[in-house]
């Protein structure tokens, strides 16, 4: 009989009303000390590990907690600081751990980037010049607490070894071998002391396992893995999974450990299964509800799915979630306004361990033991399915009615740039935002008073009207180019288009941790979208009235309003991702129709959402494409269509980026100048492109030089006819002062600039 037990894979650190932000950024102010945020923090861990042992987890994982970032804890855990922050050894500070995720006023932050196919970012370890050594065991510490404080036995887990140096920097590829040799005995020696303190069960994180890995590196893993097991023959180490199926499934089984974390959310990994079977004598641990979504699981389905996996596995079946609960909000017990039939369906973080809970019994009990709960959740189904979220026949009409005309621009880009540039009239290197500027705690709070109901809405819009008139004045100043209205009345990107749009509810609690101390709330996709009301023009068209310049109108694209919210799962993606365009080419002609001559549509979620499994990243791309030119294709010729990116990795996805013909795209560069100068000397692009020419996730102010360099090494590639000067990214999480002065010096970088190249042309 095979043994059947529960388990989680990581829980939210950002505790239920955000309690674990608060605290870190009253440090970082200095408003609180060390020890208090030792205190606040030792709460919210120790209550998530609680409840989830009030929920029935058999395994409940300890060290998935982090004041920052689990990648960076892990990098600190083996002693690798960047060189510029003056480590000389032995345990590292919380302000220096701080700094290396954060900047300070001496050294840049180490490089911030996407968690695989999450909008979740860790910092990017940089290996050079560093003599790696273990700092303090991590995961020991963590598991010591919960069984001293709670009596728990917790599972330890930490990043594996070459999912770790993978996402690391600082090294060629061929010293990767050299580096396997370098971290396996300080692994061993942390797995060693786990064992050592009674530890019995380990989790290993490789995610890396879901993208395409070479002979080479799978060979490597064997050899690490091999060192391992013969290290700690007795510990029960388990090779975690998750967000794509194994791409090598049959050698990533073979992995001489006790268990195979697998996803069976994402990918099919349930077809491997069948084909391959797997292992005698492994544990099978098999992750059936999804960790990245929201909606409540449909219990029988997911029951008879675990019913034909336990037949495949001889030992042991751990039943769990997809992947670490770090990517849905913590509870819903907090939301107190959604409609009722759309509550019901949904399953945050705790709801999902309810779900395990239940799926757990229901496999060593039987599926009578649990004839309520199926009953319950597919009443629930059936019922947002019958509700009129669920039919908008005009959309779906609407939808099959578009013919290729719809996804193309009248004429070729290098027709309409003539007539945009006469209509706008802009000098060379044109100088702009990314769109959002400061939002301050003034902003944030006004928008709670309105909420709340103690100003009316006439004086909200006031409020952000008075915002607008401040900060187009102070763009004049500083003479920027092309203005913005700079986005006061959103709260997010994305969930403030999801209060507008029909088919999208928004939560109130809903909170996920994005990156630091910054979450973001996804609205969910509840049903059929479409187009309302427009939701940018007021805003945009009053902004363009106090000013000359041109004021750009700023929407968020299909594809990061897709990729950054929940959305319900039983209709394609593809589908709800063409309704989005549809519903955004409104706006785009709603913007068009109101004298707004440059209009931005932002993907930066495009990269990201990119499959990890090569086979399947062309229909990705196709699709991605397909719905950026229906949301933009609209327009006249002289209306100049931008898009803004926030990351710099065009590799395999040049094409589309240019396929998606947009006018003038920006993207996120400073931190990664290398490898986007390499991809244009391989690529040839004619349309208009800014390279971010500082970073705007630090409150460091670049120094003039800094930003005539980054200008100078982007003009040796890309011509000066084509190149705009922005930031990386929107000013919204930056200070007032610190985005005058940095604007300033951007401008004056690209005046000094421009006039070296107006004399050169003289
Ligand atoms: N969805 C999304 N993903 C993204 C980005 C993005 O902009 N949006 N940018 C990239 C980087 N990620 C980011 C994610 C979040 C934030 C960010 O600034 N988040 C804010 C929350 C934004 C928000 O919704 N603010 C609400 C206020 C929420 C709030 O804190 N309210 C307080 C009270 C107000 C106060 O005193 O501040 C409360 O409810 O208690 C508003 O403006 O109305 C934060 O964590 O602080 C920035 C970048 C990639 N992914
Ligand atoms: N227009 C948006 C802003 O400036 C783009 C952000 S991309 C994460 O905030
Ligand atoms: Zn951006």
């Amino acid at each position: 009989m095979t043994k059947v037990i529960s388990s989680n894979l990581g829980y939210p650190r950002i505790g239920e009303k955000r309690e674990w932000k608060q605290a870190l950024e009253l440090y970082w102010n200095k408003s609180i000390t060390e020890q208090e945020l030792g205190v606040r923090t030792d709460k919210i861990r120790l209550n998530n590990i609680k409840k989830q042992q009030d929920k029935g987890i058999d395994l409940i994982p300890v060290g998935d907690f982090s004041f920052y970032d689990h990648v960076l804890d892990t990098s600190i855990m083996f002693g690798i600081v960047p060189s510029r922050f003056h480590y000389e050894g032995g345990k590292i500070d919380l302000d220096t751990y701080f700094a290396i995720a954060r900047g300070n006023k001496d050294a840049v932050a180490s490089k911030m980037t996407k968690w695989f196919n999450t909008n979740y970012h860790y910092i990017v370890p940089e290996l050079k010049n560093v003599t790696p050594e273990i700092t303090e065991n991590l995961p020991l510490k963590y598991y010591k607490e919960a069984k001293s404080k709670l009596g728990v036995d917790g599972k330890p887990i930490f990043l594996g070894p070459l999912t770790f140096l993978k996402l690391s920097q600082g090294y060629e590829e061929e010293d990767l071998s050299d580096l396997i040799d370098t971290f396996t005995p300080l692994y061993i020696t942390i797995l060693q002391e786990l064992e050592e303190s009674g530890v019995s069960w380990v989790q290993v994180d490789e995610p890396i396992f879901g993208m395409n890995l070479s002979e080479y590196e799978l060979e490597l893993t064997h050899k690490v893995y091999q060192s391992i097991r013969q290290a700690v023959p007795s510990l029960k180490i388990i090779i975690q999974t998750y967000f794509e199926s194994v791409t090598n499934y049959q050698s990533v089984c073979d992995l001489p450990v006790d268990g195979i974390g697998l996803d069976f959310v994402h990918g099919d990994t349930f077809s491997l299964l069948k084909k391959y079977g797997f292992p005698k004598g492994k544990v099978l641990a098999a992750g059936v509800v999804d960790g990245r979504n929201v909606w409540r699981a449909n219990v029988e389905q997911k029951l008879s799915l675990l019913e034909e996996i336990v037949r495949y596995s001889d030992n042991t079946l751990i039943v769990q979630p997809s992947c670490s609960l770090l990517h849905v909000p913590v509870s819903k017990t907090l939301e107190n306004e959604i409609d009722p039939i759309i509550l019901d369906r949904l399953s945050f973080a705790d709801e999902r361990l309810e779900e395990i809970a239940i799926l757990t019994k229901g496999l060593r009990t039987g599926r009578s033991s649990i004839r309520n709960e199926i009953i319950e959740s597919n009443r629930s189904l059936h019922r947002v399915k019958e509700s009129s979220y669920r039919e908008n026949q005009n959309i779906k009409d609407e939808i099959t009615s578009l013919s290729e005309a719809d996804f193309t621009r009248t004429l070729p880009f290098s027709e309409r740039i003539k007539e945009q540039r006469k209509q706008l009239g802009l000098p060379l290197l044109p100088t702009t935002t990314i769109g959002s500027l400061p939002q301050t705690q003034e902003v944030r709070q006004t928008r709670i008073k309105w909420r709340n109901g103690e100003i009316s809405g006439q004086q909200y819009d006031q409020f952000i009207q008075q915002s607008i008139q401040k900060w187009i004045s102070i763009q004049q100043d500083i003479g920027l180019d092309v203005f913005v209205h700079g986005e006061f009345e959103r709260t997010d990107m994305v969930e403030y288009f999801g209060e507008k749009l029909k088919g999208f509810i928004v939560t109130k609690y809903g909170w996920v941790q994005s990156y630091g101390s910054r979450c973001v709330k996804p609205p969910l996709i509840v049903g059929d979208v479409s187009f309302k009301n427009p939701m940018t023009v007021k805003e945009t068209i009053y902004a363009q009235s106090l000013t000359d310049k041109p004021v750009k109108g700023m929407l968020t694209g299909p594809i990061t309003i897709l990729n950054w919210s929940f959305v319900y799962e039983d209709v394609p993606r593809f589908t709800v991702l063409n309704q989005i365009a549809l519903a955004l080419r409104k706006e785009v002609e709603a913007l068009e129709g109101h004298g707004i001559n440059i209009i931005q549509v932002d993907e930066p979620a495009l990269r990201e959402g990119l499959p990890l499994d090569r086979d399947k990243q062309p229909a990705y791309l196709d699709a991605a494409v397909y719905a950026f030119r229906l949301a933009t294709s609209s327009v006249k010729t002289e209306t100049q269509i931008h898009t803004h990116m926030c990351y710099s990795d065009f590799k395999n996805i040049f094409n589309a980026i240019d396929n998606l013909d947009a006018d003038v795209i920006s993207i996120e560069t400073s931190k990664s100048h290398g490898e986007l100068i390499a991809t244009f000397e391989e690529n040839t692009y004619e349309k208009e492109i800014g390279l971010g020419v500082y970073d705007i996730h630090s409150p460091r102010i670049p120094s003039l030089s800094e930003v005539k360099q980054n200008i100078n090494r982007a003009l040796q590639i890309i011509s000066p006819q084509q190149f705009w000067i922005n930031p990386d990214c929107g000013l919204k999480t930056r200070k007032e002062a610190e985005t005058v002065d940095a604007l300033k010096l951007m401008v004056q970088a690209a005046e000094e600039i421009r006039e070296s190249y107006i004399a050169f042309q003289q």
